[in-house]
Parts: structure tokens; sequence; C-alpha cells
């Protein structure tokens, strides 16, 4: 129905089995198969084996490998998958396709740690990404990038050039307000200063544009949130019940001004022990995944407290980046996670639906 016979290199393909098995994956990020128009082409190989040509409509590389096992193991053939992604929904704001919002309910949770991470993975599954740092009390993401000291230059009178950190564009509000003065600020002031940062960065084109907000429910968090035209929200918690009570105010607060709270991410969700390898609930267990059903959103992961989590920040390095970190693997998965919902909760797609519900 999509034209697929003109996709197909070699009549000596079956098409039909390769559309089933692909229709018939299975995971959180493809929680309803690929579908047949992510096919670009099918190459049959020389050595009988097939090549599959994707163009995925969100940010999802990194799984390819095991689509790929498991398409190979319907056929009982051997599949390998090159794959790309383009979005296709219309930009948000600018050039920028998606502006999602990390938040807290409360400070001190691992938000800003879990936003560049996030923006690191979503790089990693080949997305175009940028980082907006927004929270006014601690700006933080220049130190988590490596890019402390570094000053911002202008490229004409109105713009200003983001800075380029392991492929992500970056700004943050710390290089235009000290972070003493935002004690004094009110909700028109912090909203204000982020317009302007959104507005005056030549971000060019971005799949994701990922905003650190600063902490808390306040009325700065709200004006701010009301103001950015954001496809959703992830709000960042630890397992103790007064940062998951907080978390509650944040999904009341996005609810109020209507931005889909995409889910919940537990950070420093439990301590993996280095002796037994067993996973020790520090803070408490299964909290966030209480909050969550209450609300009827996901909790897209559950980061573990994890000491090279805390080096690799202070050396402004991203963990998410490193695949050889084993944590690496709790941002991917999230980050596929969100990129599949943003896609899927556009108006043609009603597979996936965000149910908000008031407390
Ligand atoms: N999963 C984790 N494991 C270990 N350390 C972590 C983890 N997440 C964050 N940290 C550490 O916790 C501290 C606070 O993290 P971060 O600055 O990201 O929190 P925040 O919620 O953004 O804080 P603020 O409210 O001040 O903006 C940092 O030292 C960071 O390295």
């Amino acid at each position: 129905m999509f034209g697929l016979s003109k996709l197909f290199s070699s009549k000596s393909v079956q098409k039909q089995p390769i559309l089933t098995a692909l229709a018939g994956y299975r995971s959180a990020a493809f929680a309803v198969g690929i579908d047949e128009k992510f096919i670009k082409s099918i190459e049959s190989k020389n050595d009988k084996s097939i090549l599959l040509h994707l163009t995925l409509p969100f940010a999802a590389l990194s799984e390819m490998p095991k689509v790929a096992a498991f398409v190979s193991q319907q056929l009982n053939q051997a599949v390998t998958i090159n794959a790309s992604i383009e979005l296709t929904e219309a930009c948000k704001f600018k050039a920028i396709k998606h502006i999602v919002l990390i938040a807290s309910g409360k400070g001190g949770v691992g938000k800003s740690t879990t936003a560049v991470n996030l923006a690191g993975a979503l790089k990693a599954e080949g997305a175009k990404v940028g980082v907006l740092d927004a929270d006014i009390y601690g700006p933080s993401i220049p130190m988590l990038l490596g890019l402390e000291g570094a000053t911002p230059t202008a490229k004409n009178d109105k713009q200003l050039l983001p800075f380029d950190a392991n492929g992500i564009k970056a700004q943050s509000i710390g290089f235009l307000v000290p972070s003493d003065d935002a004690t004094v600020w009110r909700g028109p002031m912090a909203s204000g200063a982020l317009t302007q940062l959104l507005n005056e960065t030549a971000w060019g084109e971005l799949d994701y544009l990922i905003v650190d907000m600063p902490p808390g429910t306040g009325d700065i968090q709200l004006t701010m949130s009301q103001k950015v035209p954001a496809s959703g929200t992830v709000i960042v918690t630890t397992p103790q019940d007064l940062a998951l009570a907080d978390a509650q105010k944040g999904i009341a607060m996005f609810n109020k001004v209507n931005v889909p709270v995409l889910g919940l991410i537990e950070n420093m969700s439990h301590f993996l022990c280095s002796h037994c390898g067993k996973p020790n609930h520090v803070f408490g267990k299964d909290g966030a995944i209480k909050l969550a059903q209450r609300h009827g959103v996901p909790v897209l992961s559950q980061i573990p407290l994890a000491i090279d989590i805390r080096e690799y920040s202070e050396q402004g390095k991203l963990i998410a980046m490193d695949n050889q970190a084993a944590v690496s693997e709790t941002y991917a998965d999230a980050a596929r996670l969100i990129a599949s919902m943003l896609y899927y909760q556009q108006p043609h797609h009603n597979s996936v639906e965000i149910v908000i519900t008031d407390d």
C-alpha cells in the first residue's frame, strides 16, 4: 500500500514474512512493532542474507541489532539493519521538532545530571540534540558538559551561538544572569530570560531540545513552563517520600498548564552492591512506581545510585555516551522510550495515550 514493491531490490526476496516479523517485534520503544512505512528498502545480498534499510521516525538506533536478531530468528535467515533517523512531525519551535522539559519537585535529586545524560543518550541514538540550562538557581549544565569558564559568542547582533559539547548544542541561563540574583527573581523575569535564550540562540535544526528546569513547583516554574512550547515533560525524583510528594506537585503543575507528563525517572533508585551485585534500596523501594500508577504515567527509568555517574559528571563527561559504562544502557532505554512517546503522541497516532489524572 506504500508502494513497497519499489523498495525491493531483488524479486527473490519474500517481502511478507519480513513485514510480519518486523510488525511482530515488541519492546518498550516499539510497543506496536515496526511499521512497514519505516522501511526504506530491502536488499538480498549475494550470500542470501537480507539487508534492511530503515528510516526511523524517532531516536532508537541502538535497538536495531536486537531487531535484526529477532527478524533473523523469525525468518531463519541472516538479517542486518542499516538505519537512520528522520523525524516526520512539524517543528514545535523554529527548526526544533520537540522541546522536552526536565523538571523535579525538589532540589538535588539529580535533575541536571539526568537532563544532560538523556541528551547524550538521544544523541547516541542518532538525533540532533540541544540542551538549554534554565535552572536559574544553580545553572550546572556548563560544568556537566565540560564548558566551565566558556563565554558565549554572538553570531550577529541578534543571535548567540550555542556551545558544542560532544555534538550536543548547549546554552545556559547562567551566562545571562549571576545565580546569586535568582533568589529575588519572580516568574515573569525568569520566563522572560528563558524565552530570550530560546529565541536568541542560533540552535539550527534540532530533533530534541532538552530544557533543564529550575527545581520546584512555584510561581517561577509555572510561568516558565507556560512560556515554552514543550511537547512534554519528564519529572525526576528519588525514592524518598519527601521527593515523591514534591514530584506529585510537579505532575499537578504540568497538568494545570497542559504540558503532557511523559513519565517519571526514579534517580538514585538503588545502589548495586560491589560485592554481591544485588540492588540495595537505600532510599526506599517502588515509591515512584506507585506514584506513577496513581497518575497513569509510566516510570521511564530507574537509574542506580552509581559512583561513576557522579565521577563522570565532575569531569564534565557524559556517562550515557560511553557504551563501556554499564549504566549507559539505562539512559539509552529511557531516551528511546521518550523519543517513541513523543512520536506516538502526535495527533495522527492513537496507539499510545498519555493519561494524566488529578489526585
Ligand atoms: N544516579 C546518580 N548516582 C550518583 N550520583 C548522582 C546521581 N545523580 C546525580 N548524582 C550526583 O548528585 C548531585 C546532585 O545532582 P544534580 O546537580 O544533577 O541535581 P539537581 O537535581 O539538578 O540539583 P539542583 O536542584 O541543585 O538543580 C551531583 O553531585 C551529582 O553528581
